[in-house]
């Protein structure tokens, strides 16, 4: 089989995710996506989060239904902050018949250089792409792993949901209406 895994903080889920997700799954050589949900991005130490298991629910609630999306803990047993190269170290030695693709969107592709092992990731893995509105990823865009996918732009953002609750304002058909219904429930952001 050959997976894509997209690492996130997931703070919410939302359908921007889901689309790539998706899309990903069903419209690339990929056989199925896992979303990984980290619990400490190293660039975003000090930032406000949910707690890991309420953000790796909020996943498993969009996703229910859907065969070839898969939620993963994994790196809640890992050492924090949740460094990418460890994970896919770790997934490789657990599932040694998969292949793993790196899936993320164009936001984060500038910043990837920084990563930590940022060679190493780039010279094992392919990278598939998701665009996203208002960036400028050409310089990593030319390296041959990587890959953008010809997609609808969706400007969703866990950032924007956030503010939305925060605000008392709707966040129906952003976010899959079961995660609607349990941020609604266990008031967070409120
Ligand atoms: N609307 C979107 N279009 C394309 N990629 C996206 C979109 N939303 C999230 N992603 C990608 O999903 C992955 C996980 O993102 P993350 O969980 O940080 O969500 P986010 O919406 O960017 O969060 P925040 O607004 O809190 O920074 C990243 O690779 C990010 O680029
Ligand atoms: O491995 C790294 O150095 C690294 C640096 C920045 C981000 N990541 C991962 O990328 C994912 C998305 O990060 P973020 O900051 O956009 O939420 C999340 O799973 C992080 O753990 C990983």
């Amino acid at each position: 089989m050959k997976i894509g895994l997209l690492f996130g903080s997931f703070n919410p889920i939302h359908t921007g995710h889901l689309i790539l997700a998706n899309f990903m799954a069903t419209h690339t050589d990929l056989d199925a996506v896992w979303l990984v949900v980290s619990p400490q991005s190293p660039f975003k130490v000090g930032q406000e989060m949910l707690p890991e298991a309420a953000r790796y629910e909020l996943v498993q609630l969009a996703i229910a239904g859907n065969a070839r999306l898969r939620a993963l803990d994994i790196e809640f047993a890992m050492p924090k902050p949740s460094y990418t190269i460890n994970t896919l170290d770790e997934l490789r030695r657990l599932h040694p018949a998969h292949r793993f693709v790196l899936l993320m969107g164009e936001d984060n592709l500038p910043g990837l250089p920084n990563w930590k092992n940022a060679d190493r990731i780039l010279a094992e893995n392919e990278v598939y792409v998701y665009p996203r509105p208002g960036v400028d990823a050409t310089a990593v865009n030319a390296h041959p792993g990587v890959k953008v996918v010809d997609a609808p732009l969706l400007d969703i953002s866990a950032t924007f949901i956030r503010d939305c609750v925060r605000a008392h304002k709707s966040i129906r058909y952003l976010v899959p209406e079961a995660v609607e219904a349990k941020i609604e429930l266990a008031g967070y952001w409120q």
